[in-house]
């Protein structure tokens, strides 16, 4: 009897749901939870997340499998998320496939599909989530470009096809389908059980790496099943949280899948880094672009029109009542050069020159006269630049591009070139940069580069830095500071010698040099009577230059300026 009690206050915890149970009934439960699904867990027992972050999501009459071991889910503020994967609008239907028919004469690459977005008019299709995450493809087959690491015979490529996922670091500028790419590996590894867990760096604690460990150990002991951990923006995660999935990436325990936009060299633990593979991702060709906005257009029953094609009739058949909505091929285009091949940023300029243009045309048919034209609304290519936020796609301000370009300007700066000068401060102002982090790096360039060959540079860029306070977009100011100084004269003499002091008081040996005495200040009698300031000689009292030495004797003869004694 008091085992039996002993057993029914030892609680233990189920892998698969989460729930605590007591020990004595965790073998029927674990055999309902895993054979029958989530739905096996009694009414109320469903599992409650152990974290708050932790969300899980059942969907309808999803299997557990579905339940636990897929998701994804890309979001910023994301924190641990384990999701179901519910159909909502866009995803794919069953095992990863997406819906839909297959349409390679649609100008997407060949085989890719078109997937069925939800909602019966486009503006419903346009509403709720950015079309860039309705659009995130499911398979291979869908993702563009990327051949150099994904083509047929890369080794990448065997390895998923095999369900070998080794453990990686996805290394690529922002939109380029880091994320994407970990997405299909879950779906693709979703087919021999592994489970996937997303975690975004930015957000997620300590502790909530250490229970997907934790867990995952579970998985792998009991049910000999494997965890892909996915670390979204990894740089983020600071060198000891890196340390803490350290020797279970080691063992084996977890497949690390880590994403991030900066260097890792630089970012990313070295002892971690040597476990993973570095794959590293470009920024999407033009031709990917427009393969990728081909497909949104198609799954929107968008229109494309050649360059002499008028807009007449309905778009796509459609036997909507709403306008049909065109698009011509020139603007798609456009979009694909000027997203820099970011593919989030292509896509959501389209959105918003498609959402803009259809408003406009409701507004314009509720009051005739204002340009709406009953042939159909009509996106061109001006619509299009104006939906893309520039800043956000010439320039990444978080990312390596801030210190690609701001080392460019510095540099041009002491090669003298001002059109250069001019052109790097442009491309960083215009992409939204902080003028005062440009201002900062005027300052320090007018002490560095410039110093002692035009004393007064260092006036200029603390007064471009205070003027920047002052006024909104002060552009031409910083203009005028940068111009001035690729144009002045360079001087690293004080810069250089400063250096060489520091060397000099690093590479010192033993207990620094005194003062020597006669330097010292003696504000007491005591300090006098200890020799402070004997001898010291006050210079304006002599006519003639003072024989005295200011450096301790050590250091007599020293010449900073040369590095050298004399
Ligand atoms: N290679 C690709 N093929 C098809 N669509 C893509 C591709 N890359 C990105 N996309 C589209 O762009 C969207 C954003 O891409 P994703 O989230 O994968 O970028 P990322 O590299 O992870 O960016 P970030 O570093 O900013 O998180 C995706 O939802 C998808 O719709």
């Amino acid at each position: 009897m008091e085992e039996v009690e002993a057993q029914e206050s030892l609680r233990v915890r189920c892998p698969v749901c989460l729930r605590e149970l007591p020990e004595s009934r965790i073998n029927n439960h674990l055999d309902r939870c895993l054979q029958q699904g989530a739905g096996s867990c009694e009414a109320g027992e469903y599992p409650q997340p152990s974290s708050k972050k932790m969300r899980l999501s059942r969907p309808p009459n999803g299997p557990a499998a579905t339940l636990v071991f897929s998701l994804f889910h890309k979001g910023r503020g994301g924190g641990l998320s384990v999701v179901g994967r519910g159909r909502g609008a866009g995803t794919p239907g069953k095992d990863g496939e997406s819906p839909g028919p297959c349409c390679p004469e649609l100008g997407a690459a060949p085989g890719s599909c078109v997937p069925t977005l939800s909602g019966e008019s486009l503006a419903q299709k346009l509403e709720g989530k950015p079309l860039a995450d309705k659009l995130r493809p499911d398979t291979l087959r869908d993702f563009m470009g990327q051949t150099q690491v994904l083509g047929e015979q890369t080794l990448l490529r065997s390895l998923l096809e095999a369900h070998e996922i080794p453990s990686v670091i996805l290394w690529g500028p922002p939109g380029c389908g880091k994320t994407t790419l970990a997405h299909i590996i879950a779906n693709n590894s979703k087919k021999n059980g592994t489970r996937f867990v997303p975690l975004s760096a930015t957000s997620a604690k300590t502790n909530d790496v250490g229970d997907v460990i934790k867990q995952a150990q579970n998985e792998k002991r009991l049910f000999k099943r494997k965890t892909i951990l996915f670390i979204d923006e990894i740089h983020r995660f600071n060198k000891s949280q890196q340390d803490t999935f350290l020797p279970h990436v080691e063992c084996g325990t977890v497949t690390l899948i880590g994403a991030t936009t900066e260097n890792p060299s630089f970012q990313v633990n070295s002892a971690l880094l040597s476990r993973c593979r570095v794959i590293v991702l470009e920024k999407l060709s033009v031709e990917a672009m427009e393969a990728i906005l081909m497909r949104a257009v198609k799954s929107l029953g968008v229109q494309v029109l050649g360059q002499d094609e008028q807009h007449t009739g309905s778009a796509n058949g459609s036997e909507s009542s709403e306008a049909p909505v065109f698009i011509e091929k020139k603007a798609l285009s456009t979009l694909a050069y000027l997203c820099d091949g970011d593919a989030r940023s292509g896509l959501n300029g389209l959105q918003l020159a498609i959402q803009a243009r259809v408003t406009a045309g409701r507004a314009s048919h509720q009051s005739p006269g204002q340009g709406c034209s009953s042939n159909g609304i009509l996106v061109t290519e001006d619509h299009v630049k104006e939906g893309l936020q520039r800043s956000h796609i010439l320039y990444d301000r978080a990312g390596e591009e801030h210190y690609n370009c701001i080392s460019a300007l510095h540099k041009s700066m002491r090669g003298s070139d001002e059109n250069a000068s001019l052109y790097w401060l442009a491309r960083m102002l215009e992409g939204g940069e902080d003028p005062l982090y440009v201002a900062r790096r005027l300052v320090r360039f007018a002490s560095e580069d410039i110093g002692l060959a035009d004393p007064l540079a260092l006036t200029q860029a603390v007064a471009a830095y205070q003027g920047c306070h002052f006024i909104g977009m002060p552009e031409f100011l910083l203009a005028q500071c940068v111009v001035y100084f690729a144009r002045a004269p360079k001087s690293i003499e004080v810069y250089g010698a400063y250096n060489n002091v520091k060397a000099c008081l690093r590479n010192h040996q033993g207990p620094l040099p005194p003062v020597p005495l006669h330097l010292r200040n003696a504000p007491t009698r005591l300090m006098k009577d200890l020799g402070y300031g004997k001898g010291y000689k006050y210079n304006p009292m002599y006519k003639e230059p003072v024989e005295q030495a200011y450096l301790p004797k050590e250091l007599e003869g020293m010449d900073f300026f040369k590095g050298r004694r004399m």
